[in-house]
């Protein structure tokens, strides 16, 4: 477990105080992926590299698995680093050095002599990144999916209990951040690494966290589930997020509704009642008809939902509307 105790953080710069995080009171499960998201210098890379003291707190304590690391002398911080691997945005690999070299860097640093041992873990490493055949190369060989993997080999190779990664996917095509985050999901579950992620991108989130913080001026506005937050978001910043995602502007959507007549509801549903064929039982049932305006049907995660704008006209509309709700179905009125 990860807990921040009160943490903030100012940095001085040219005789200037720049506040960067407000106190902050954050706990991180072990095993989890926690997403930060925020727009820039909201502050997300300030928490993320207290977490191993890249930065130093202004104040508060850090805890991680019980251990206060804000105390940490040289030698306790060297030694709890290497429980915690972290990935980057632009790789930061030694292009000099071979793609083997680079991921053996930190066992060499963590003072493993053994030629035999150190060549063993990185096949290792490379073989679980998907890159075995390519322990020779020099990283200007290598595609930006194929950099970020030996980033992750390299991040593993000290076997960490942690992982934080500083907007990992930001420099790749949609289709290489999909094969990145399902790598870092898969790493999760096969070696129970608590993953700490930022990013700008709310599809990111959706995709591989668990649970979420939203951050804006340096301070954490929303924070819970993914599919609490991403389903319900209630601050401002969230609901942009979210907007975002769905690639729609609701004020827009509300002036295409405005010609259509009866009342406009979204529905949010998740887990079993998205494949429940609920709308035409209630529509048979109660006698009111409906059409659908605009929807979505998606996975946070593990977990399948939909979000459903309809307009409903006829019939039994309190009767409709409480069979919904008692199908689990979040009923929001927009009209
Ligand atoms: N080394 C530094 N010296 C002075 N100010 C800094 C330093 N690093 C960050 N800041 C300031 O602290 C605030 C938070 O920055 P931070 O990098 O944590 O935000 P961020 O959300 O990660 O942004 P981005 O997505 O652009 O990286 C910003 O106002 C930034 O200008």
């Amino acid at each position: 477990m990860i807990e921040f105790h009160q943490v903030h953080k100012t940095y001085r710069t040219g005789g200037r105080d720049v506040p960067a995080l407000q106190p902050t009171q954050l706990e991180i499960a072990s095993g989890e992926i926690f997403g930060l998201i925020g727009h820039s210098g909201a502050g997300k890379s300030t928490l993320l590299r207290l977490i191993n003291r890249l930065e130093e707190p202004s104040g508060g304590r850090i805890l991680v698995s019980g251990e206060d690391v804000t105390a940490l002398d040289a030698d306790g911080l060297r030694r709890f680093r290497q429980r915690v691997g972290m990935i980057f945005q632009h790789f930061n690999l030694l292009m000099s050095k071979t793609v083997a070299d680079n991921v053996a860097m930190p066992l060499r640093l963590a003072g493993i002599r053994s030629r035999s041992e150190i060549d063993a873990r990185v096949a290792a490493l490379l073989d679980r990144v998907g890159l075995k055949d390519h322990a020779r190369k020099y990283p200007a060989q290598l595609s930006g999916g194929q950099k970020q993997r030996v980033g992750i080999a390299r991040a593993l190779a000290t076997e960490p209990s942690i992982l934080l990664c500083d907007e990992a996917t930001s420099a790749l095509d949609p289709q290489t951040t999909a094969s990145v985050l399902q790598l870092l999901a898969e790493i999760n579950r096969e070696l129970k690494l608590t993953i700490v992620l930022i990013t700008h991108e709310m599809d990111v989130i959706r995709r591989v966290c668990d649970r979420v913080a939203v951050m804006d001026a340096g301070a954490i506005v929303e924070q819970g589930p993914v599919t609490e937050v991403f389903l319900h978001p209630k601050h401002p910043t969230t609901q942009r997020f979210v907007l975002e995602d769905e690639a729609m502007d609701e004020s827009e959507l509300h002036d295409d509704f405005a010609h259509v007549p009866g009342r406009i509801l979204r529905l949010t549903f998740q887990g079993d009642a998205t494949y429940k064929p609920l709308l035409g039982t209630v529509a048979r049932e109660t006698g009111v008809d409906y059409s659908i305006l605009s929807g979505r049907i998606d996975r946070i995660k593990d977990t399948p939902y939909g979000q459903l704008t309809l307009a409903l006209i006829g019939g039994d509309m309190a009767a409709a509307m409480a069979r919904l709700q008692a199908a689990d179905v979040h009923v929001e009125v927009l009209r």
